[in-house]
């Protein structure tokens, strides 16, 4: 359960490309333990807040703590080492190696192992990805090649990879899409417990559905700004969330 603190603070946050502005002096705390949906219509800057969050983009002001400390401006690699996984839309796998490999990879750069320790897999990156292999159901099949996997397959590789190390959040972008109902469930029973267990979870997701199924708390953002904020149950109720959103091309 939540206890309440702010483990992720975005302050203030604004991301231009050119002349697009795709986050707008957003601020926004994710509290430790919480599961938050994050929704809004396409190009509404819900990828965008992510990659502003792993380091991938950087924001033109503003800034995003991480447990206290600021974390805008590390490269992507360090943000996975303190602790803050993410997976992607586009479920890729690097192709040419196995499953077991593309695991093992999340293993090893999970930890911050200092320029010698880089170029080998010890003992701790087997050990974490055997574990996460097995748990995210790839135990039968880690000798396959990656390129062969199905789109549910390598959203389990991405998903074991990013929890190999156990973070303390995990960013899930779009994680059921393109899925059977059946895979659908199965990947957002992982995702429950994967929260039941202790770590944070933020999830962007379309369909409302879905979503509700999951989070505890909504956000949903148009044009970069923050629409709602709130318990998902009320967000139905909203009557400008009703006309913006509910009311146009969201699938409910
Ligand atoms: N790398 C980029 N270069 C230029 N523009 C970008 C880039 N990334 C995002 N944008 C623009 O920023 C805005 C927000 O995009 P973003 O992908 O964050 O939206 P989104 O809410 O995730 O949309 P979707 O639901 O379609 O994935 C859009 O106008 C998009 O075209």
């Amino acid at each position: 359960m939540p206890n309440g603190d702010a483990l992720i603070d975005c302050r203030g946050v604004t991301v231009r490309f050119g002349g697009v502005t795709a986050i707008s002096n957003l601020s926004l705390s994710i509290r430790e333990g919480e599961i938050l949906g994050i929704a809004g219509p396409n190009g509404a800057g819900k990828t965008t807040l992510f990659n502003v969050i792993s380091g991938h983009v950087k924001p033109v002001a503003g800034e995003v703590l991480f447990a206290g400390e600021r974390i805008s401006g590390l490269p992507p690699h360090k943000i996975f080492q303190r602790g803050v996984a993410r997976t992607f839309q586009l479920a890729d796998v690097i192709t040419e190696q196995s499953f077991y490999a593309n695991v093992l990879v999340g293993a090893h750069f999970a930890k911050d192992r200092g320029l010698r320790g880089m170029f080998r897999f010890g003992a701790g990156s087997y050990v974490a990805a055997d574990t996460a292999a097995e748990r995210y159901g790839l135990g039968n099949r880690l000798g396959i090649r990656g390129g062969t996997a199905s789109l549910f397959e390598r959203k389990m590789i991405m998903l074991a990879s990013a929890m190999a190390h156990k973070p303390s959040v995990l960013l899930l972008d779009e994680p059921v899409g393109g899925l059977s109902e059946e895979e659908s469930d199965t990947l957002l029973e992982h995702v429950q417990r994967i929260a039941a267990e202790g770590t944070t979870v933020v999830v962007i997701e379309h369909v409302m559905r879905v979503l509700t199924s999951v989070a505890q708390r909504l956000v949903i953002l148009n044009r970069g700004e923050l629409l709602f904020d709130g318990a998902a149950d009320d967000a139905r109720e909203d009557k400008k969330l009703q006309e913006l959103y509910f009311g146009s091309t969201a699938e409910v």
